[in-house]
């Protein structure tokens, strides 16, 4: 089967489209790109695909409505346009795929959220739980309470986690560009990249930022989306907005990224690609082998140092005696906590402070080797 035909083929499907592919010159939404997309897609479902929309634009749609000229800069104003945008984007998806007699849902997901055991699962049960109810899940990130620390900031990432947690088949990341190019598609003579196997098709290939004024990441982070999917065993496709019918015919248009991993569903993907570590803990030469080589929990006697500010469940990074990250995992004490215990067994530790004190720093399943 050509890779390609994957996409057409596609039980199941994650297709993100990007703020610049939505939007007109003027910035606000422009709404025949958006019909015109809904269009596609709903011919597609109503084929007896599954596909998950993740769309961006929140804040590209509040834009109008507040009366700015451009994308806000800071963070608090781009929380408000993402605010009012938001309701406006799902408000016109609602209409367009309600022309196909097709449902949708909204999904505001927040990256360090969905890496916590409990709710991982639960974001997965809903998105499945709406699929077979026969919807279509349009996914955003909740740009209103995440913080500049927990923001993913980009949703082509957050497209290839939510491509690996419902176990799509394919990602198609639809731009404002139909390839990727060997360099900035501005400049004369780049050359489309037809196919990614693996990261020797992409030495020597410049990718660059947004070349629109709406747009976060730009190629980057299509590429290392890509990465991220291939990994996991998801083919990934970039190609422009306007190709959305060729694509999802399995036409040989755009990029497409060849799996270069196994299939499998883990909580771990995400506790490496989709959280910010606000820490780090320095452990000893026996600790790395015991976390690396004996695939086990990370315990006190093992840690040398702590560094940084943070509270019990959050992520931190486990660096080796010469500071290289080893792993990241979620974190059972808080920052203030730690130092009193360093270097002390568990079994002392429970005796001198009581049996909730057994506990290890970092658990096995909320750890990821690096
Ligand atoms: N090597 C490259 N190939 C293609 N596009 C590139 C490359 N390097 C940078 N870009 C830029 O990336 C942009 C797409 O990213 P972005 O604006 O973030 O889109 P989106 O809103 O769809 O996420 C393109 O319009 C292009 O200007
Ligand atoms: N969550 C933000 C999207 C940020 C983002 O990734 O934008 P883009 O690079 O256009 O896909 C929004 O809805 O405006």
């Amino acid at each position: 089967m050509s890779p390609h035909s994957v996409i057409s083929s596609a039980r199941r499907l994650v297709v993100k489209v990007g703020s610049s592919s939505l939007t007109g010159p003027d910035g606000g939404i422009d709404h025949d790109r958006l019909v015109g997309l809904a269009d596609a897609l709903a011919r597609q479902h109503l084929g007896g695909t599954q596909i998950v929309l993740v769309s961006s634009g929140a804040i590209a749609a509040g834009i109008h409505p507040l009366g700015l000229t451009s994308r806000p800069r800071d963070l608090a104003t781009q929380q408000a346009a993402a605010s009012v945008g938001q309701g406006a984007l799902l408000a016109a998806y609602t209409r367009a795929f309600a022309r196909h007699e097709i449902t949708v849902g909204q999904v505001l997901l927040t990256a360090d959220d969905v890496t916590r055991r409990t709710h991982y699962a639960n974001a997965r049960r809903t998105l499945e739980r709406l699929l077979d109810l026969d919807v279509l899940p349009i996914v955003n990130e909740n740009d209103t309470v995440a913080t500049s620390e927990i923001r993913f900031g980009d949703n082509d990432r957050l497209a290839a986690l939510v491509a690996h947690l419902i176990d799509a088949d394919a990602l198609v990341l639809l731009s404002d560009v139909d390839a990727l190019y060997d360099g900035p598609p501005s400049r004369p003579g780049a050359r489309r990249v037809p196919v990614v196997r693996g990261p020797h098709d992409l030495v020597g290939v410049e990718s660059g930022g947004s070349g629109s004024k709406v747009g976060t990441g730009g190629m980057t982070t299509k590429i290392e989306a890509a990465r991220i999917a291939t990994a996991a065993g998801v083919v990934t496709l970039v190609t422009g907005a306007d190709r959305v019918v060729q694509a999802l015919s399995g036409e040989d248009v755009g990029t497409v990224f060849l799996p270069v991993g196994v299939r499998g569903r883990s909580r771990r993907l995400w506790l490496e690609h989709a959280t910010t570590a606000r820490g780090r803990l320095i452990i000893d030469d026996g600790a790395v082998t015991a976390l690396v080589d004996r695939k086990k929990s990370l315990l006190p006697a093992g840690i040398t140092a702590v560094e940084g500010t943070f509270h019990d469940g959050d992520p931190v990074d486990v660096c080796g005696p010469d500071g290289a990250t080893v792993a990241r995992g979620l974190v059972n004490y808080s920052s203030s906590e730690l130092p009193a215990l360093l270097g002390r067994s568990t079994k002392e530790l429970a005796r001198d402070l009581g049996p909730e004190y057994e506990r290890e720093v970092i658990h096995r399943d909320d750890l990821v080797v690096i």
